[in-house]
C-alpha cells in the first residue's frame, strides 16, 4: 500500500478519525471471562489483556496467530556531538546483522513465532543535527511516517515496532522533554552506556534541541519532525496505521515510547490499541510509561531496543488470548462455580 497522506495534517486527520475498540466484543469477552474455570480475577493482567484484544479484534474469542515485528533503522546528525558510546556506523552494521539472523531480536522473534521485517531508512543520509535547527523537513518526516505505515502487514493480528539507531536515546529524550517539560537531565539517560562526560554532553544537546526548535514545544508532530529520527517517525507511522486498522500493538523501550508519545499528544486515544511490553533500564522510561498511563508487562533490565522487550511480551499476550479463548467454562467442565 502507499500511505494515504502527504502532509502532517493529513496524517493527524487520519489518526483522529480512527475507529474505537468494539465495545460489544469487550462486553461479550467480559461475560465469557466470568464463566471460565478459575476464581474471578485469578489470571490477573492476562484477563485485562484478553478483553483489550477482544475489543481490537472485534470478537469475544481473540487469537494471536500472525504476530509481526518490524525493526526500523535510522542515523542521526547529533551523533557528531559525541552522545553515544558507539559510532554511528554500528546502525548499518546491525542492519546487516538483523538481515543475517545474528541479533538478539532474530532469536526472540523465533522464540515467540513472529515474522520479522527490517526497514533501513536512508542510512547514508543522517538527519540534521537538531541543535542547529529541525532534524527533518516536513517531506522527510512524512516519508518516514509513510515507510512505517506501509511496513505493517494488514493481515497481522499483533504488531511490535522496534528500532536501531545510534544516538536515538538523545532524540527520544529531546522529544519527551518537548512534550512533557521538566528538566532535560530528568529525560536523559546513558543509552548504550555513555560515561559521565557523555551524559553531560547529551543533557546539553537535549536542552539546546528545544531551544533551537521552538515549534517542537507547541505541537507534538512538530516535535517528531524537529527532534526525531527517521526510525522514530517510522515507528510512529506504523503505530498509527495499526490504530487505524484496529491492530493491537505492544510498545517496546524508551525510543519506541517516545515515538508513540507524539501520537498520544497529537490525538487523544491514539494509543488505546497499545500496551507497554516492558520497562527498559533507560532511566526515564519509567516516567514516560507513567505519562502514557501504560504499566509495563515485564521489567527484566533490558536496554537493547530492537523491539526486544515487546517481542518477549508477545508470548504473554498470546497466552492471555489462548487462556481466554480456549479454556473450558464451569458448565463445560462440570466444575462447581463459587
Ligand atoms: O529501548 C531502549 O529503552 C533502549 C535503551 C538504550 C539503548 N537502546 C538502543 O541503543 C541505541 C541508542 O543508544 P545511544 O546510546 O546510541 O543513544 C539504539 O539502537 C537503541 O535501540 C535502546
Ligand atoms: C551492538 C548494538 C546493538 C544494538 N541493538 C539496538 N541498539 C544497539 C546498539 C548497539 C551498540
Amino acid at each position: 500500500m502507499t500511505a494515504p497522506f502527504t502532509t502532517l495534517n493529513d496524517f493527524r486527520g487520519l489518526l483522529a478519525a480512527a475507529p474505537r475498540a468494539d465495545q460489544v466484543a469487550v462486553d461479550g469477552a467480559a461475560a465469557r471471562n466470568g464463566q471460565l474455570t478459575k476464581p474471578p480475577g485469578a489470571l490477573g493482567r492476562l484477563e485485562d489483556l484478553a478483553l483489550w484484544l477482544a475489543g481490537w479484534q472485534g470478537t469475544d474469542r481473540p487469537r494471536i496467530v500472525a504476530p509481526q515485528i518490524v525493526i526500523f533503522a535510522g542515523n542521526h546528525g547529533i551523533c557528531a556531538q559525541g552522545v553515544s558510546a558507539f559510532p554511528a556506523e554500528v546502525t548499518a552494521q546491525m542492519v546487516g546483522n538483523f538481515q543475517g539472523g545474528g541479533a538478539a531480536i532474530n532469536q526472540l522473534a523465533k522464540a515467540c513465532g513472529a515474522r520479522l521485517d527490517v526497514v533501513p531508512l536512508d542510512l547514508d543520509t543522517p538527519t540534521q543535527d537538531f541543535t542547529q535547527g529541525p532534524a527533518m523537513t516536513e517531506a522527510e518526516v512524512v516519508a518516514a511516517l509513510a515507510a512505517g505505515w506501509d511496513a505493517v502487514d494488514p493481515a497481522t493480528d499483533l504488531l511490535v515496532v522496534g528500532e536501531m539507531g545510534i544516538g536515538n536515546t538523545t532524540s527520544a529524550a529531546a522529544i519527551a522533554h518537548a512534550l512533557y517539560g521538566g528538566s532535560p537531565a530528568a529525560w536523559t539517560g546513558r543509552g548504550t552506556g555513555v560515561d559521565d562526560a557523555g551524559l553531560a554532553r547529551k543533557t546539553d544537546v537535549v536542552a539546546r534541541g528545544l531551544g533551537a526548535n521552538p515549534a517542537a514545544g507547541t505541537d507534538a508532530l512538530q516535535a517528531l519532525r524537529c527532534l526525531g529520527g527517521r526510525e522514530v517517525a517510522a515507528m510512529a507511522g506504523a503505530i498509527a496505521r495499526a490504530r487505524v486498522d484496529g491492530i493491537p500493538v505492544i510498545l517496546d523501550g524508551f525510543i519506541c515510547c517516545a515515538a508513540a508519545a507524539t501520537l498520544a499528544a497529537a490525538v487523544p486515544g491514539a494509543l488505546d490499541h497499545a500496551v507497554a511490553g516492558h520497562q527498559s533500564a533507560e532511566a526515564a522510561h519509567a516516567t514516560l510509561l507513567d505519562r502514557l498511563g501504560k504499566p509495563p508487562l515485564l521489567q527484566l533490565g533490558l536496554r537493547l531496543g530492537e523491539g526486544s522487550g515487546a517481542a518477549l511480551a508477545i508470548s504473554i499476550v498470546k497466552a492471555a488470548a489462548a487462556c481466554h479463548s480456549d479454556m473450558a467454562t464451569f458448565a463445560e467442565a462440570a466444575v462447581s462455580a463459587g
